[in-house]
C-alpha cells in the first residue's frame, strides 16, 4: 500500500508532533504505512529574524503547504498557533489531534520574584503580561524551546521568558537547572489561537479521507478560535488571543482587554462574529 507522507519541520517540537500524528493515524488506519518528509521553512532559515519587525505570515507553515500542492506529501502537521488563518486555495485543515495543555509557563530564574527582564517575541504574551509585571524592560527572543530555556537560564538575555505548556509536554520537559516553571491561569494570560492543538492540513481532494482522524472536540474548539481571530484580523503578529472551552470562550485584544462569553449551541459561529463585530465597532 502506497505510504501516508506528513511533511512537518525539522525542530525537535515538529519531529514529535509528526510522530504522535503518526502514531495516532495507526490508530484510526490501521495498515497504512506513514513516512515523514522534513522540510526547512523561511522560519528555520532565519534564525535571526524578528518575528515581530519581519515576521509576516506564514514563515514557519508555506514551504509545508507547498509541498502539499506539488504532490510531495499528503498532509501537513503544523501547529495550530501557528498556522494563519488564510489558507492558500486547495488546502484545507483535514483534522486536529488531541488537544494538549493549552497554558502558557513563565519560565524564571530561581530566586527572581519579579523579573525585571523578560524575553518574547510574541505581542500577545507580553501584552498580557504587562498587566503583572508593568515595569519589566521586554525583549524579543528566537529559537527552539531548548534554546531559549538555555538563554535564560545562563541569564544573558532575560531573567524569564514565557513558553507553551504543550511544547514543554512534547518534548519531556518538566524541570530545567537553575529554572521556576510557573504556569500561568487563563486570567492572566488567555492562550493563543490553536495553542496546544497540531492541525493536519491537506488539500481538498484528500479532505475526506482524512476526515477520520478529527478530534472533534478539539476540532470544534480550534475552529471557533480561529473564526475570531480572522474577523479581527489578527495574525500572530497582533495581540490576539482566544480560548474556547466548552460552551465559554475566553479573549484578550491589546485595545480591548480580556473578555469572557458564553457559545450558545447552535449559534456558536454566529455569536464568534457578532463578538468580533462588536469588539471592532468600539474601536472606531
Ligand atoms: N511559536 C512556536 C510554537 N508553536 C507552537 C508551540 C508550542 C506548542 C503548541 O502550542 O501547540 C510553540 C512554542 C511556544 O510557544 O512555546
Amino acid at each position: 500500500m502506497d505510504p501516508i507522507i506528513l511533511a512537518t519541520r525539522g525542530s525537535p517540537l515538529a519531529l514529535k508532533q509528526a510522530e504522535l500524528t503518526r502514531a495516532h493515524l495507526a490508530k484510526v488506519m490501521p495498515g497504512r504505512p506513514v513516512e515523514i518528509l522534513k522540510i526547512k521553512t523561511t522560519g528555520d532559515k532565519r534564525t535571526q529574524w524578528s518575528l515581530e519587525k519581519q515576521g509576516g505570515k506564514g514563515l514557519f507553515t508555506k514551504e509545508l503547504e507547498e509541498a502539499l500542492l506539488n504532490g510531495q506529501a499528503h498532509i501537513a502537521v503544523h501547529s495550530a498557533k501557528d498556522l494563519p488563518t488564510e489558507m492558500p486555495a486547495g488546502l484545507e485543515l483535514a483534522a486536529f489531534l488531541p488537544r494538549e495543555n493549552p497554558h502558557d509557563v513563565l519560565v524564571v530564574q530561581e530566586g527572581v520574584a519579579k523579573p525585571k527582564f523578560i524575553a518574547t517575541s510574541s505581542p500577545r504574551r507580553r501584552a498580557q503580561l504587562k498587566r503583572c509585571f508593568p515595569c519589566t524592560v521586554w525583549s524579543e527572543i528566537r529559537g527552539n524551546v531548548d534554546t531559549r530555556l538555555k538563554k535564560v537560564a545562563n541569564g544573558h538575555e532575560a531573567q524569564a521568558t514565557i513558553l507553551a505548556a504543550a511544547g514543554l509536554k512534547r518534548l519531556g520537559i518538566d524541570n530545567w537547572p537553575g529554572l521556576v516553571f510557573k504556569p500561568l491561569d487563563f486570567r492572566q494570560m488567555v492562550p493563543a489561537v490553536g495553542q496546544g492543538a497540531v492541525a493536519l492540513q491537506t488539500t481538498t481532494e484528500l479532505v475526506s479521507e482524512f476526515a477520520i482522524a478529527d478530534d472533534k472536540d478539539t476540532s470544534r474548539s480550534v475552529r471557533l478560535e480561529r473564526r475570531f481571530l480572522a474577523a479581527m484580523g489578527g495574525g500572530c503578529h497582533v495581540a490576539t488571543a482566544g480560548f474556547v472551552c466548552g460552551s465559554k470562550m475566553l479573549t484578550f485584544h491589546e485595545d480591548h482587554g480580556f473578555n469572557e462569553i458564553t457559545l450558545p449551541k447552535g449559534e456558536e459561529e454566529k455569536t464568534v462574529d457578532d463578538f468580533a463585530a462588536s469588539l471592532i465597532k468600539t474601536s472606531d
